[in-house]
C-alpha cells in the first residue's frame, strides 16, 4: 500500500488522487488531527471542503513501510531530517519520495541528499513540479516530475504514482529537479513583492526571466542538466508560482511589497531556502544577485525600492546565464 507521511495540504491532495488507483495510508503526526479526519472524512485544517475517499486509511501510528510501494514524504523541507531520524526503523529500506521543495538551511542539502545521508538503505526520489494541492484534490489535470537516480526504481515509481489526472514524467536528474523546485519559490517571493509594491507586470517578467537565468546558473554549477531546468520542475513551476496568488510564497511576497504582516504559521518554503541558497552560492562563488536581494528583503535589511535600485544599478552586461 502507498503511504503518505504528512497530512498537510499536499500530502492529503496526493493521497486523494492516488486513492483512485487503490488503498492509501495517510499518516498525521498529530493524533488529534488524525482522529478529526477519521470522524469528518475531511482535512478541514489544511484542505477545506474536500471529501476523503473511503479507501484512505488515516493513522497517527507509523508501521514499517513497504519496500515495494512508494512512501511519500509530504512534510516541510526544514522538518524532513527530523522526520527521518524520528522514524528511522519504519522508513529504512523504503522507496522514499520526497514531496518537499527547498534546501536545508543548516547544510544546504536537498531532500534526496538528506534521505541518502540519514537512511542509506532507502531508495530516494523526489516528486516536484507545478501543482497546487487544491487543484490536485479537485481532480484537475496536473503534470509532475519524478526524479530518481536509479532508473529502474524511477520507472516503477512513475507507474505507481501516475493517476488519471496526475501525469508523471520521469528523469534521473535529481539535482536539476530539486533545485528547480527550491529556487522557484525564492523567485516567487520576489515576484509577489514586485506586484505588491506596484512595480508592474513588466518588472515581474524581468525578474522571472533573470531569476530563471540565476536558477540555471546555480543548478548547472551543481551538475544539473539544463533541459531539466526548462521542464516542469524548473520553468513550469516558476511560471505557476510567480503568477498565481494561490501560491503561499507569492502571497508572502505580496505582503512584503505592501508592508503588511503575514501569518507565520503558513508554510513558506522559499524564506529559509533563500538564505540557504545565498550561503551555498557564496561558498561556491556563484553570482546570484536576485536571490541575495530577495533574502535581504525577507530579513528586512532592504525595502523593495532599495532592492530594485541595487539590481538596476549593477554594471550593464551581455544577456546570458
Ligand atoms: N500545498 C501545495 O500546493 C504544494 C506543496 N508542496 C510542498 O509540499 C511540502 C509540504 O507542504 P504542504 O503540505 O503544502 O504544507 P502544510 O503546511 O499544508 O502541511 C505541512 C504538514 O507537515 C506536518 N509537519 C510539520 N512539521 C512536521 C514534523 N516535524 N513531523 C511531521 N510532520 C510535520 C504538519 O503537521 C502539516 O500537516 C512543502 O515542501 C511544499 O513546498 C509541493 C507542491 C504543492
Ligand atoms: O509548489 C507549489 C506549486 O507548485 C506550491 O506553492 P506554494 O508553496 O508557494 O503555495
Amino acid at each position: 500500500m502507498i503511504t503518505v507521511l504528512g497530512a498537510g495540504a499536499f500530502g492529503t491532495a496526493l493521497a486523494i488522487s492516488l486513492a483512485h488507483k487503490g488503498p492509501v495510508r495517510l499518516w498525521a503526526r498529530n493524533a488529534g488531527h488524525a482522529t478529526e479526519m477519521q470522524k469528518t472524512r475531511r482535512n478541514e485544517r489544511r484542505l477545506p471542503g474536500v471529501d476523503l475517499p473511503e479507501n484512505i486509511t488515516i493513522t497517527a501510528d507509523l508501521e514499517p513501510v513497504s519496500d515495494q510501494h512508494p512512501t511519500l514524504l509530504a512534510v516541510p523541507m526544514q522538518r524532513l531530517r527530523s522526520v527521518l531520524t524520528d522514524y528511522t526503523d519504519a522508513l529504512s529500506g523504503g522507496m522514499l519520495v520526497a514531496c518537499c521543495k527547498g534546501m536545508e538551511l543548516s547544510t544546504g542539502m536537498g531532500p534526496t541528499q538528506i534521505i541518502g545521508a540519514e537512511l542509506p538503505g532507502a531508495t530516494p526520489a523526489i516528486l516536484t513540479g507545478p501543482s497546487f494541492a487544491a487543484d490536485i484534490a479537485r481532480g484537475l489535470p496536473t503534470a509532475l516530475t519524478l526524479a530518481c537516480a536509479d532508473e529502474t526504481a524511477g520507472e516503477s515509481l512513475q507507474q505507481a504514482l501516475n493517476t488519471p489526472n496526475l501525469r508523471i514524467y520521469r528523469t534521473t536528474d535529481v539535482t536539476g529537479a530539486e533545485l528547480g523546485g527550491a529556487l522557484k519559490n525564492v523567485m516567487a517571493i520576489g515576484c509577489g513583492a514586485v506586484i505588491g509594491a506596484g512595480l508592474g507586470d513588466s518588472a515581474r517578467a524581468a525578474l522571472m526571466t533573470r531569476g530563471f537565468a540565476e536558477m540555471a546558473r546555480m543548478a548547472t554549477a551543481l551538475g544539473a542538466r539544463p533541459e531539466t531546468l526548462s521542464g516542469l520542475s524548473g520553468f513550469g513551476d516558476l511560471v505557476l508560482t510567480c503568477t498565481s496568488d494561490q501560491s503561499r510564497n507569492y502571497r508572502f511576497g505580496l505582503s512584503l511589497g505592501r508592508n503588511e504582516t503575514f501569518d507565520s504559521s503558513v508554510t513558506v518554503e522559499g524564506a529559509a531556502t533563500a538564505r540557504a541558497v545565498c550561503n551555498r552560492a557564496a561558498k561556491m562563488e556563484i553570482d546570484m544577485p536576485i536571490s541575495r536581494a530577495i533574502t535581504a528583503l525577507i530579513s528586512g535589511e532592504l525595502q523593495v525600492d532599495q532592492a530594485m535600485d541595487m539590481l538596476l544599478s549593477r554594471p550593464l552586461k551581455e544577456e546570458r546565464c
